[in-house]
């Protein structure tokens, strides 16, 4: 076995359905008399419910979280934190609304308990993002790691079929891409083998039934393992295009991983072998890339740069810009190669 570090990260995770009741209990673990409430503008109602179970622990609901974290926002956010003496923020929603917790987090060090209800796993990740002048910043600080995680399969039972499948996706990513992470160990193998196996039996369960309780708990159990993985050990080039093109194309984030990634594990197959068969472990079918590929298109999933918003004229840039301050990755950045990755994935052609 090859030499390894493994950076255990803390965090305590409350799930099953129903978790949601113990709020209260969490809360008062974390010493937190006056908790402000984060969510999207769409989900205030699910935030207030938050609030009420918290009864007089509550600060205050803060509903204007965005996709990127826009740096207004994340300012706005952090004044009402101050101004109503919050110590703890409880971030109910998906990646957007744990990342606004994550900003005010690196601001202030409140401790962020968080209530996730997609698969995007920034719930276990130490990295956080903000978006500056249209330039999306990341950066790691344990600060920003949330303290207490509640995972409760009821709150996603409403989280549309279409997204469940692309933030699925999402999180596979992040487990497939650290299954070759240049800092990748044999720890974080398993628990990435482990959540693509259970968001590849669970997507097609909630395609059938978006109200199957059970399935939508192996997601959250899988996106939880993926979002570990994604917390522990380097990003590569899949997290770079998706970047690129979320960040300068303005592309939607689970859909742009979930076109991207079947091309990214074409372009690494021969260089990460091993990654690969896990891959095919965990799904089926004989190449990881197809494996990904067809999971996405039976359930539904775009498959198509073009059909979420990406321009023929854009893939040369975007090219451009994915080979500047590129991640480390098994292999090497090729220009043409690249190029043609775009294309196809521009196109939505399944993986040779
Ligand atoms: N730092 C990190 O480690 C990571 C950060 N991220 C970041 O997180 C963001 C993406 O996260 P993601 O979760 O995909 O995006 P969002 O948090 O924006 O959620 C995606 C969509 O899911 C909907 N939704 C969420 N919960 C529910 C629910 N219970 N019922 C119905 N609809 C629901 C939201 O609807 P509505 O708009 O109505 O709220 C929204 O349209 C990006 O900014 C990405 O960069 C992602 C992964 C890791
Ligand atoms: O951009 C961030 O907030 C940090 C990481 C991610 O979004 C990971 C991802 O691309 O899903």
């Amino acid at each position: 076995m090859k030499a390894f570090v493994y950076n255990g990260q803390p965090g305590r995770v409350v799930f099953g359905a129903g978790a949601l009741a113990q709020l209260g209990h969490e809360i008062e673990a974390l010493g937190a008399r006056r908790a402000l409430v984060l969510s999207t503008p769409e989900q205030r109602a699910s935030a207030e419910r938050v609030a009420d179970l918290l009864g007089p622990r509550a600060a205050g609901v803060f509903d204007r979280a965005v996709m990127h974290v826009p740096i207004e926002t994340a300012r706005e956010a952090r004044d009402v934190a101050r101004q109503l003496g919050a110590d703890c923020a409880v971030a109910i929603g998906g990646g957007s609304t744990t990342g606004l917790g994550k900003a005010i987090a690196l601001d202030s060090g409140l401790p962020i308990l968080a209530i996730p209800t997609t698969y995007a796993g920034s719930e276990m990740t130490p990295i956080y993002g903000i978006t500056e002048a249209g330039l999306k910043k990341t950066g790691k600080d344990a600060k920003v790691l949330p303290r207490t995680v509640i995972y409760d399969p009821e709150l996603t039972l409403t989280l549309p079929v279409g997204l469940s499948v692309t933030s699925g996706i999402n999180a596979i990513a992040h487990a497939a891409e650290g299954l070759y992470a240049v800092d990748g160990n044999p720890i974080m193998d398993l628990m990435a083998e482990e959540g693509i196996a259970a968001l590849g039996r669970a997507l097609p369960a909630i395609r059938a039934d978006a109200g199957d309780i059970e399935a939508r708990g192996q997601a959250l159990y899988g996106a939880w393992l993926c979002g570990v993985v994604l917390g522990n050990v380097g990003m590569a080039l899949h997290h770079k295009l998706c970047h690129t093109l979320g960040g300068s194309f303005n592309l939607p984030h689970a859909e742009t991983h979930t076109i991207v990634l079947p091309h990214a594990l074409a372009y690494n197959a021969a260089a990460a072998p091993q990654a690969m068969a896990r891959v095919v472990r965990a799904l089926g079918g004989t190449s990881a890339a197809q494996a990904v590929f067809d999971l996405a298109q039976a359930n539904g999933a775009p498959v198509a740069l073009r059909d979420i918003g990406l321009q023929a004229a854009d893939v040369d840039k975007a090219c451009e810009i994915a080979l500047q301050n590129q991640y480390p990755n098994p292999r090497s950045l090729e220009r043409g190669a690249i190029r043609q990755l775009l294309q196809d994935a521009f196109e939505g052609k399944r993986p040779d």
